[in-house]
């Protein structure tokens, strides 16, 4: 937190200065109303004494003047910190939130991380508001305090204990709605989760004519986070209520103080100065509160960026450049659970792929297949074992170094709102030749060119102007379209044809890269050089297609004789055929 108020703050200790110094001067101008009055009143007082008294008002009006005047520079000082610190500070969490690894992001909901990064600009604004009143009313308290006591130390001290009266009683109240807030925050968090992934599946809610069912469930979650929301409205509305009733009690003190122990010792002129010094100390005092309230109720969002702020980023300034990688890619030993008290999901894996060496991964539908790809990414951290390129271990390489030199297409890939050419260059730029290449080895090419628009087709987010084939082909050329050395697909050909899968297969292998491939799909591992077969995360079977389908009792051979009969005859049939009824592919 310290690292991003610091980054917030760059460059701005001059506006800090200045606006300390602005609150002061002000403070100690508006020293002159009390003081003034007195002198005048107290002249008054004395009947007909009105020498220099105009001078006195003249000095009144140009102390009013100046203190507007420095105002208005202590405003644009607090413009310009509340610039740098809205821009600073946001930044620098959203450099830090890039940096997290993947596992931050699939243990939280998008609502929860939005609502947190949100924080910074609620508390932005908050500060931006009610900063120059907190400053300058707490200048007014200690410059009008000290007057006090330098004028009439009784009266000061009876100004000191209800100074602390305020503040305890602030503290006390700061206390229970930073907790109330704090505790009505996750409710918060949900229902801003939940309200993401209504409108994110709007399309399912409505084929499942859910509308009403949904409608109820988001009611539900909204109105435990406006339940929550109002126990911290009481407790504001408390302290707002003491606010109120703090200048009336201050008077009531100063009078009472006036006419008891003080009685008959104040000079009318004093008397004036100390009344209109007291209300200003009360006053003070308001805004403190009232502008206080506003502030601590912000404070427990800054809480919620806490989570953001201490997990570990993915890229260490210790971690080794793994160099230009061969392509051998290892797991050793691998075991792994996505949580320390479940069962593990992968179990003592051992897998060997050598540089420009085809491996297909196959098993049931939940065994373990795309664990282990996050795994070789480095999305997730194995508990025991090692992931090896070349011979280094992942955990001590950079890890983006790494996956720069991976194309990787995953299960849930999506495209972004933009042109197909933008899609296939993802965070790289390519010459148009090298992005028309990649669509020719992702079969796309012939796609793109029947479109009118080309390769500057613009697509919405998630591609949905596409058929789902050339999504995926978009994304396989947005893999293939940097020549990696080591090419990682996920069910990245499940949609496509069995004349474009062999385009794709065809493309790949002359690449020369190492592959890694998941599939359900015989066709598709057919080629493969190894195929590993995995069952409840443990490796069962292992060797090429004809090795395996000679074993009749192996699961790789009733995973694919199951399919083979379904298998459609025509090789360019779609392939959802040997789907089966519920959608999952047959060697599932
Ligand atoms: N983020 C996660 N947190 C906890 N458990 C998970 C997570 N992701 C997957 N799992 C569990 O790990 C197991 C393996 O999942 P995985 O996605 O690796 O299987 P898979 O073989 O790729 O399945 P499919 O073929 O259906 O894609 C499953 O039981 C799944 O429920």
């Amino acid at each position: 937190m310290r690292h991003l108020v610091r980054a917030g703050l760059v460059g701005a200790s001059r506006d800090v200065r200045g606006l300390l110094v602005a609150a002061a001067c002000v403070a100690l101008l508006g020293l002159g109303v009390p003081l003034a009055t007195g002198e005048v009143l107290g002249q008054l007082a004395r009947q007909g004494e009105v020498n220099g008294l105009f001078g006195f008002l003249a000095l009144m009006l140009s102390a009013a003047v100046v203190a507007g005047l420095v105002g208005v520079v202590q405003n644009l000082r607090l413009l310009r910190l509340d610039g740098r610190l809205q821009s600073g500070a946001q930044l620098a969490i959203w450099d830090r939130l890039m940096r997290l690894p993947a596992r931050f992001f699939t243990s939280r909901s998008s609502g929860e991380i939005a609502n947190s990064m949100l924080g910074i600009s609620f508390v932005g604004e908050a500060l931006s508001a009610l900063l120059p009143q907190l400053v300058s009313a707490g200048a007014t308290v200690a410059v009008t305090l000290g007057m006090l006591l330098v004028v009439e130390p009784v009266l000061g001290l009876w100004g000191a204990g209800i100074v602390a009266v305020t503040l305890l009683t602030f503290g006390a109240f700061a206390v229970l709605i930073v907790r109330q807030q704090r505790s009505a925050l996750p409710a918060e968090h949900r229902a801003a989760a939940m309200t993401n992934q209504l409108l994110g599946g709007i399309v399912k809610i409505k084929l499942a004519s859910a509308e009403a069912r949904a409608h109820a469930r988001w009611s539900e979650v909204a109105a435990a986070a406006r339940a929550t929301l109002q126990r911290v409205r009481q407790s504001q509305a408390g302290l707002v209520a003491f606010a109120t009733v703090l200048p009336i009690a201050g008077q009531l003190v100063l009078f009472a103080v006036l006419m008891g122990p003080l009685a008959g010792r104040v000079p009318p002129g004093d008397f004036f100065v100390l009344n209109v010094g007291f209300a200003m100390l009360l006053g003070a005092l308001l805004v403190l509160t009232s502008a206080g309230v506003e502030v601590i109720a912000a404070v427990p969002r800054l809480g919620s960026l806490r989570e953001i702020l201490r997990a570990d980023p993915e890229a260490r300034p210790d971690l080794v450049d793994p160099g230009e990688l061969r392509g051998e890619v290892a797991l050793h030993r691998v075991t792994f659970a996505y949580q320390p008290d479940e069962p593990p999901v992968l179990v003592d894996i051992d897998l060997h792929v050598r540089p420009g060496e085809f491996v297909a991964v196959v098993g049931p539908s939940g065994c373990g297949k795309s664990t282990l790809l996050r795994l070789l990414l480095g999305f997730e951290r194995q508990q025991q074992g090692a992931v090896l390129y070349d011979g280094q271990d992942l955990c001590e390489l950079d890890v983006h170094a790494v996956r720069r030199q991976c194309g990787v297409v995953l299960q849930d890939g999506q495209l972004f709102a933009g042109s197909v050419r933008d899609n296939i260059c993802g965070a790289g730029s390519y010459p148009l030749d090298q992005v028309w290449e990649a669509a020719r080895m992702a079969g796309l090419a012939d796609d793109l060119e029947a479109l009118p628009m080309g390769m500057s087709t613009m697509v919405p987010f998630g591609g949905g102007t596409l058929s789902v084939g050339q999504r995926q082909r978009v994304l396989i050329a947005r893999a293939l379209a940097p020549r990696p050395r080591i090419i990682f697909l996920d069910e990245a050909t499940s949609a496509l044809d069995n004349r474009t899968q062999e385009v794709v297969t065809r493309s790949t292998a002359a690449l020369a890269a190492t592959r890694v491939v998941i599939a359900h799909r015989v066709s598709t591992v057919r080629a493969a050089d190894t195929i590993v077969v995995l069952d409840e995360g443990r490796i069962v079977q292992r060797g090429s297609y004809d090795e395996l389908m000679e074993q009749p009792d192996g699961l790789f051979h009733r995973l694919a004789r199951r399919q083979l009969l379904t298998e459609p005859r025509r090789p360019d049939a779609v392939v959802e055929q040997s789907r089966q009824p519920d959608g999952q592919p047959a060697t599932s």
